[in-house]
């Protein structure tokens, strides 16, 4: 028998994660982090267009609707698209539950059914816990349904970073124009940098 999971997970003791007083409460339907996350926003063409909203326990659901243009075999999401779903899944909950910049450092899959075009994943999240800034976050992807069978599983460590990280390595009209609608919208937490 394959044993998916031979490590323990975390794989190290970690503190239960502490979520942060302003993190959005079970009910709370999230908009894109960023409008032009390939993963969750709404102006990037070709994006997944994710959303995700906050259940009980801070468990995140995030759904995928899996289109021909997610296609890796004739009607079958390719494994990388499904990666890119969970890793953004992940994130949201990381940042949203803890309120602070994260990165991905490392990603792990399970593919366990084919996720077929016209389907969609149902992605449960859960932040399992914290060890000084690595972050421990572990997703299922259940098809068609938010108990239908698990199709992928996902394991995921994020370290947390300072803004620098991003102006540092970002690209600066990019970072500007960003700066500039958060100071006209009308809801510019889309891209609270104050955690
Ligand atoms: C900004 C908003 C803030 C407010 C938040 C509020 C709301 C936000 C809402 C939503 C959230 C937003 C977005 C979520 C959506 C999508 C998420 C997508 C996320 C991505 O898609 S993001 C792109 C891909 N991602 C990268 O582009 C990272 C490139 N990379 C690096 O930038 C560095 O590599 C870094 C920073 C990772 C570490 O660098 P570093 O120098 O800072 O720290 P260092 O190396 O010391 O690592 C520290 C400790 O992590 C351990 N560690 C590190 N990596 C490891 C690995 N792979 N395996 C095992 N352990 C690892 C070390 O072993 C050490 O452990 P120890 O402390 O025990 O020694």
């Amino acid at each position: 028998m394959v044993s998916y999971t031979a490590q323990p997970w975390p794989p190290i003791e970690t503190d239960p994660p502490a979520i942060h007083e302003k993190a959005p409460t079970p009910g709370t339907k999230l908009q894109p982090h960023y409008t032009e996350c390939f993963g969750c926003g709404d102006e990037q063409p070709g994006g997944l267009r994710m959303s995700t909203e906050v259940a009980d326990s801070y468990v995140i659901k995030s759904t995928f609707d899996v289109t021909r243009e997610h296609q890796g075999a004739p009607g079958l999401a390719h494994g990388g698209l499904l990666a890119c779903a969970f890793d953004e899944a992940l994130g949201t909950a990381v940042g949203q539950l803890l309120r602070k910049p994260a990165v991905t450092g490392k990603l792990e899959t399970d593919f366990r059914q084919p996720v077929p075009v016209g389907s969609t994943l149902y992605i449960h999240v859960r932040v399992d816990g914290t060890s000084g800034r690595k972050v421990y976050a572990s997703a299922s992807g259940h098809l068609d349904a938010e108990d239908g069978p698990i199709a992928v599983k996902a394991r995921a460590l994020f370290v947390i970073v300072d803004m620098e990280h991003f102006t540092a390595h970002g690209d600066e009209d990019a970072l500007e124009k960003l700066r500039d609608s958060a100071k006209k919208a009308a809801q510019p937490q889309r891209w609270d940098i104050n955690p």
